[in-house]
């Protein structure tokens, strides 16, 4: 991200949102039911996998976040002829006239998101090079791309450093290969994954990231005609073949809003049915969620989080792979855990700088420490490095209304939550970030009845 407010704006108005700041007048508990589409972090990739097909694809329940938006403008500038299907959320996306883009172009349309980088397997098959911009998301980390680009080099990539970018080509084509991730990375297996369903030969992934968005894409890449195999132990096996035809899909809900309007119910001692959710892919926030003190009933078409009276519970809570805690769960449940009765523990092992959303908390009258060590129990990565990655949230703290700034995605849905659960009038500025992964996120909190005023 750029600076932090033109940033905002440009997400916001991707997906017609006109509004910078909100004023919440907080303490309203949200009830009330809203309904989930497809998981930003497949929808976008899945997206990219129709460029691999010799005819178009159809993809459903795609959401109108500036992310989609980012990847539709990229697949647009290589030649990808994106259009709406019959129904709301369908696109159809025909890769018959794929061709080279400038990189000038390429910069352009690349955002604020990561998905650029996975654009590299499909365009070396399609067109035999492919330019990788500066790539956006949130600002949690370094986010190197090292694992992105030893893979595609295993594979027969060429990569070349120019003062433009990063340009890559295939000039012996691309061939399946043992590759081996340093650590279960999401967007490093979904390159191998990219890369391999049309490679030469058989491709052998160890230490593969097996996120239900992964399982969906590897679903998609299936009816596309690839093969391949999920074994035990993060090992997964692509065999290659020449060519892959287009998919009709509905993509898996988004696990990621799904935990966010949970945390919300709890914080805001309300009652939010969210429609999509489904239990098996949210296993593991639902045990945490209980342990908290939220009850949550299983529909046939969603989920009900609430909280039932009583005091919260302090919770230890480690973010990791899948199937662990998802590290992009842990911000929103933050600010219930302000609420609950003593120590809380929250332990970062995924980014190792993803806690700077709780000065704003501390603002509003949270008791947060941010520590270096590991305190969750286990070493991560991170121990001994001089990164600020554990929390420690004393509770219960009453929070009053402040005026915040979002600093990054899951941080500024938490301070939405924050602002909502708190006594008083805060302001939320830098709104347009939160459009990059939650879709209609204001009318969302009219229909729970949330008490606020929009600014431009
Ligand atoms: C668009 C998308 O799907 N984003 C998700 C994806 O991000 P993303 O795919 O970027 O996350 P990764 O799983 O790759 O990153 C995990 C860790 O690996 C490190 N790493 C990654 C690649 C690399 O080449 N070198 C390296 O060191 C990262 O810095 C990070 O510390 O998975 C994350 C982990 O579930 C989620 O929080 C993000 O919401
Ligand atoms: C970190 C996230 O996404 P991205 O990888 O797109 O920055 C997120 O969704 O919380």
């Amino acid at each position: 991200m750029n600076t932090l407010g033109e940033d905002a704006k440009n997400h916001g108005s991707a997906v017609g949102l006109s509004v910078d700041k909100i004023t919440i007048r907080g303490g309203k508990p949200l009830v009330g039911r809203i309904e989930l589409k497809g998981a930003k972090n497949l929808v976008t990739k899945a997206m990219v996998a129709a460029l691999l097909g010799e005819t178009p694809s159809v993809l459903k329940d795609v959401p109108n976040i500036s992310d989609v938006n980012i990847v539709r403008g990229l697949l647009e500038v290589h030649g990808v002829h994106v259009s709406e299907g019959a129904e709301p959320g369908e696109l159809i996306l025909d890769p018959s006239n794929v061709e080279v883009a400038h990189f000038a172009a390429i910069d352009a349309h690349a955002g604020s998101s990561r998905i650029p980088i996975l654009f590299c397997g499909p365009l070396l098959h399609r067109l035999g090079e492919a330019f990788i911009p500066d790539l956006g998301g949130c600002r949690i980390g370094d986010r190197p791309i090292d694992f992105h680009l030893d893979v595609l080099r295993t594979f027969g990539a060429v990569v070349e450093k120019l003062p433009s970018g990063i340009r890559m080509s295939a000039p012996n084509g691309l061939h399946g290969a043992k590759v081996e991730l340093p650590y279960p990375s999401v967007g490093a297996t979904e390159q191998v994954l990219l890369t391999a369903v049309r490679a030469e030969g058989i491709t052998e992934l160890k230490g593969a990231a097996i996120e239900p968005e992964i399982m969906d894409l590897i679903n998609i890449l299936q009816k596309m005609g690839a093969t391949i195999s999920v074994d035990t132990d993060r090992v997964i096996r692509i065999e290659g073949v020449k060519t892959l035809r287009g998919y009709t899909h509905r993509s898996l809900f988004d696990r990621n809003e799904a935990a966010s309007w949970a945390a919300a119910a709890l914080a805001t001692e309300g009652d939010i049915t969210v429609g999509g959710a489904r239990q098996a892919e949210m296993l593991t926030f639902l045990n945490v969620f209980r342990k908290v003190g939220g009850a949550f009933d299983i529909l046939e078409d969603g989920i009900r989080f609430y909280h039932p009276g009583g005091e919260l519970n302090p919770v230890i809570i480690e973010t990791g792979v899948h199937p662990g805690f998802m590290t992009d769960w842990q911000q929103p449940l933050v600010v219930a855990l302000t609420k609950a009765q003593g120590v809380s523990i929250v332990h970062e092992t995924v980014y190792e700088q993803r806690f700077g959303f709780v000065d704003a908390l501390v603002d509003m009258g949270a008791t947060i420490q941010i520590h270096k060590e590991c305190l969750g129990g286990h070493a991560c990565r991170f121990g001994q490095r001089n990164f600020n990655h554990s929390a420690v949230i004393t509770g219960p703290t009453k929070l009053h209304g402040a005026d915040v700034e979002v600093p990054d995605l899951r941080g500024g849905f938490s301070h939405l939550v924050a602002a909502l659960s708190a006594e008083g009038t805060s302001t939320v500025s830098n709104v347009g970030i939160i459009a990059r992964g939650y879709e209609n996120f204001i009318s969302k909190l009219e229909i729970l009845g949330a008490d606020f005023d929009l600014e431009d």
